[in-house]
């Protein structure tokens, strides 16, 4: 029958109601008007009767004309019209997303919130059916009749699923389905069992209904929600043909004639099709084998021209390194074809090569995505991500490791510049049957070497001695050996290509965590950096490796010595402060190991700061500075490695200059090695001064105050020091501040220990020793050579309590002395004056001093209040009025927070942001 339609001008609507006349007329042309109607990207040409009428779509008027007058329109001509290109978004879900109703129906949630205008859906067999399927298979043509049992068990589990997921006439209509479709199955595995074999056509036929089910199952669950949606058997539609073992490759041209003529008879917006499966060019039921829902994924994607496909899994996305060697590693957000490429060849779980190809070769992205977290982007596999900042580290991609792996080494003089060689040797390895992993021959030919993997190696080595007995003999080759037990370690990144420098950084990190390579490869693609090393260091290069390209610069992997109440406030402050410096300044703080004086606490990346005490009472083990201190330098994952040092340890204090010397920068409040003998404070600060780990002490004079800073930046300026005068003791400071005549002196003290002023021995401060200790160190950074027997001292402690056994002895004989106290006390008061316990630095006459002196009630340093340090300055510049530095100088958050202040000092002078 012939319709005649005249087309000058064709709006959109118009070519709706042309698609009606011409299905009034009988044609089955609804796709075709579906098709016209909505589709934007449409061109080409539709043949229509006798004439070729070619529509062409005016992409900013939405209008369609056709190229010439008048088109007469003959049913049996009408070409189906597939669209293609921006609207298809083509998603895969695997057997673990299809693993229960509850999936399914999550699966179908995430088809609808698409909003491209069509989608593909590939669905692999709810998981576990397909190994069901192919034991069903294996007990039939081993005649074991339980087979029948089995299917039984098949059925159930799908009936068990619709069950729970359709109702109504779709759970009718897919059971009675799924019943005829279990009878066909009894009939062809009793026909299995009778003969005793399955071809692998019968076999693939059974084992094809895994998705033919999941498939059905999913596009009821869709249309549940009144979406237009079809579902596939894309053995309908699939064609392949095999192309070696276990492979096939698509034929994409009877494949696509196929789906134009399934797609006008099923113009679904949403299809729902069978992973997997597929037939050959005879229509016998075949698969795609390994890893193929992936493809079929592929192949659909690139046979609509997708816009994008999903393969929907359970994992994040593609990590730059396994996860479960390297918990440093990231999810990438971007890979190219190429790298994933690389990458699914070293075993990392990203997609078979094969997959890649029929996407590749159309630009259609590949996206990894997690079903089970929407929330995170996933892995966006495509031709050149844009994300290039020129960063050498951004070069690398991503790290995998291959073990159990033997090296060959042929190696001889007579080799070199003999052709045929390599030929030889490698026509013996391809003769035992062995695969080749890597090579790697050095241009003055004397040697070639190459991995395979290690259980062949017996029989490659045993064949290259017979081969090459001779030039063994007449000494042509010297030795054919084998090294086993070995890994590689394989680099991967494009943009490695061209951009000089990124292996220079690789085997620095190498050789920064002594990991000896054995043998190097890299093909001129410059893709993949190939290393072998010995299996024992694999897991320690791929660390090493991964964290120089990865972490930040200026991660600090931090080792707290002395957990008590500056320590153990400095890790609650690192606690609550980590997450804020690391997004705000890219500074990663890592604490990585904690000692007290009887145990320790040690991890590889980091302890959870949230519950260190814990950990640090249950998990931890003897101490051990020693050990301890060989953890932090053993660690090559972290670039920089600091040790804070939190106790008041004379013998701590006696280690950071060979810390400094393994490189291990040193932190701390701790005043014994600043104002211990003065020749090993010098040889200390040289070794600062000349290399580059630093040494950082804030916290020592007037805690969190910047008294050391301030006292740099004079000096460092050229200004002179003078003299340098105040109160240093917080503790003394709050003692004579609220030693007031209500509350007894010893009473008083026992406040300022209670407060966390005191050293933990508080006879250290009663006695002006810790003064003494702040003076000599202000002292000798302001170029005095003093030690601390120079500096004449007035002690507080009552001769009587000096032998004191401990601090606890002392604090109960303290109120003995109350007495006395208040007597000096209320002889000043008389006065019109206050007691202050202060500290001199004489720079002029080259000594310091520190006493108890009594002061007008107006003097600036009788106006202090709490735990107050004043410390004046006078200098060639600050001569007239002295730089007065005031504030509370001791206590647990201002002394933490200085230490905490000289972390990120450290970290800003190794590069970050300010
Ligand atoms: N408290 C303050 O206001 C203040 C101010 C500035 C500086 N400081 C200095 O801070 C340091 C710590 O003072 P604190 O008040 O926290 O003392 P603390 O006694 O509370 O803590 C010291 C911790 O170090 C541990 N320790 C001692 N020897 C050790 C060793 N050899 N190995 C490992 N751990 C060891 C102790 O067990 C204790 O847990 C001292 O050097 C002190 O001078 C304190
Ligand atoms: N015990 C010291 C701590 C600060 O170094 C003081 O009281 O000042
Ligand atoms: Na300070």
């Amino acid at each position: 029958m012939t319709g005649r339609v005249a087309l000058p001008v064709v709006h959109r609507a118009m070519v709706a109601s042309l698609a009606t006349n011409i299905r009034q007329g009988g044609t089955s042309a609804q796709c075709w008007k579906y098709d016209l109607s909505q589709d934007r990207s449409l061109g080409g040409s539709v043949r229509i009767g006798q004439s070729q009428g070619s529509f062409l779509t005016h992409r900013s008027t939405n209008l369609l004309r056709p190229a010439a007058g008048t088109i007469s329109v003959e049913q049996d001509d009408v070409n189906t019209y597939l669209p293609k290109g921006d609207m298809w978004s083509v998603h895969k879900f695997g057997g673990t997303c299809m693993g229960t109703p509850q999936r399914i129906q999550s699966v179908a949630d995430i088809v609808l919130s698409d909003s491209s205008e069509r989608k593909l859906v590939i669905v692999s067999a709810m998981s576990k059916v397909t190994d069901m399927m192919y034991n069903l298979v294996h007990k039939a043509q081993s005649r074991d009749d339980s087979y029948m049992i089995a299917l039984e068990e098949v059925f159930e589990k799908h009936m068990a699923a619709a069950k729970d997921l359709l109702d109504g006439e779709d759970l009718a209509s897919f059971l009675s389905q799924l019943h005829s479709d279990v009878s066909s199955l009894r009939a062809m595995l009793s026909a299995i069992y009778i003969a005793g074999h399955a071809t692998e056509s019968f076999s693939d036929f059974v084992v094809g209904h895994g998705e033919l089910w999941s498939a059905q199952m999913l596009s009821y669950a869709i249309k549940k929600s009144g979406a237009p949606c079809s579902w596939m058997d894309t053995r309908e539609v699939l064609v392949v043909k095999p192309s070696g073992p276990n492979q096939v490759d698509p034929d994409y041209l009877e494949s696509e004639k196929r789906l134009q003529k399934w797609f006008s008879r099923q113009p679904a917006e949403i299809i729902v099709a069978t992973g997997f499966i597929a037939s050959t060019a005879e229509n016998i039921p075949t698969t795609l084998k390994r890893d193929g829902s992936d493809f079929s994924a592929a192949i659909i994607g690139s046979l609509v021209r997708a816009r994008q496909v999903t393969i929907w899994t359970d994992v994040d996305g593609v990590f730059s390194a396994d996860p479960r060697k390297v918990s440093e590693a990231v999810i990438l957000s971007t890979l190219s074809y190429q790298e994933a490429w690389e990458m699914s060849y070293f075993g990392a779980n990203v997609l078979h090569p094969r997959t890649i190809i029929p996407v590749m070769k159309d630009n259609i992205p590949i996206v990894i995505r997690n079903m089970f977290n929407i929330s995170a982007p996933g892995t966006m596999i495509c031709r050149q991500p844009a994300n290039d900042n020129g960063d050498l580290d951004a070069c690398v991609k991503s790290f995998a490791t291959i073990d159990n792996l033997a090296l060959v080494n042929v190696e001889g003089t007579g080799m070199a510049g003999v052709p045929g060689t390599s030929s030889a040797i490698f026509s013996v390895v391809k003769d035992v049957g062995a695969n080749v992993i890597m090579i790697s021959q050095a241009s003055s030919e004397h040697s070639i070497c190459f991995a395979v993997p290690e259980k062949e190696v017996a029989a490659v080595s045993a064949a290259l001695h017979v081969r090459f007995r001779e030039a063994l003999a007449a000494g042509r080759l010297s030795k054919v050996e084998v090294i086993n037990g070995c890994s590689i370690l394989a680099v991967v990144g494009l943009r490695m290509a061209s951009t000089p420098g990124v292996s220079a950084m690789l085997f620095d990190a190498l050789a920064k965590a002594n990991i000896n390579v054995r043998a190097i490869a890299q093909g001129c693609s410059e893709y993949n950096i190939t290393v072998v090393l010995k299996q024992e260091d694999c897991v320690r290069a791929l660390r090493a490796a991964h964290s120089r390209f990865f972490l930040s610069k200026t991660t600090l992997a931090v080792g707290i010595i002395g957990p008590g109440l500056i320590g153990g406030t400095l890790l609650n402050q690192l606690k609550d402060q980590a997450a804020v410096l690391k997004e705000n300044m890219n500074i990663d703080l890592r604490v990585i190991g904690i000692t007290g004086s009887s145990t320790m606490l040690l991890s590889d990346t980091g302890i959870d700061l949230t519950q260190w005490k814990e950990l640090l009472r249950k998990e931890a083990e003897p101490a051990d500075l020693a050990n301890f201190v060989r953890h932090m330098s053993d660690n090559h994952v972290f670039p920089n490695k600091v040790l804070v040092d939190c106790t008041a340890d004379t013998s701590v204090a006696s280690h950071y200059y060979d810390w400094l010397k393994k490189g291990i920068h040193v932190i701390t409040p701790n005043k014994k090695a600043n104002s211990g003998p003065l020749d090993r404070y010098l040889k200390l600060r040289t070794l600062q001064r000349a290399s580059y780990t630093h040494y950082f002490y804030e916290a020592t004079v007037g805690a969190g105050l910047p008294i050391i800073s301030t006292l740099r930046g004079l000096l460092e300026t050229g200004d002179k020091i003078l003299r340098i005068e105040g109160i240093f003791s917080g503790t003394l400071s709050y003692i004579f501040n609220n030693f007031e005549g209500t509350r007894t002196f010893s009473n008083v003290v026992a406040e300022a220990k209670e407060a966390g002023y005191t050293e933990p021995d508080p006879r250290d401060d009663l006695s002006g020793t810790d003064v003494a200790r702040k003076v000599i160190i202000l002292a000798r950074e302001s170029g005095l050579t003093l030690e601390l027997s120079d500096i004449p001292v007035k002690s507080l402690v009552p001769e009587a309590l000096a032998s004191c056994s401990s601090a606890d002895e002392f604090m109960q004989k303290l109120p003995s002395f109350d007495e006395d106290w208040a007597k000096q006390r209320s002889e000043a008061e008389a006065a019109g004056e206050v007691l202050r316990y202060v500290g001199v630095v004489d720079a002029v006459n080259q000594k310091g001093q520190v006493e108890l002196r009594r002061y007008k009630r107006d003097h600036p340093f009788a106006q202090l209040s709490g735990s107050d340090n004043i410390i004046a300055f006078t200098t060639s510049r600050y001569k007239e009025q002295p730089l007065i530095v005031r504030g509370p100088g001791a206590g647990a958050e201002v002394t933490a927070g200085g230490v905490f202040c000289d972390m990120l000092r450290l970290a800003s002078s190794l590069g970050a942001p300010s």
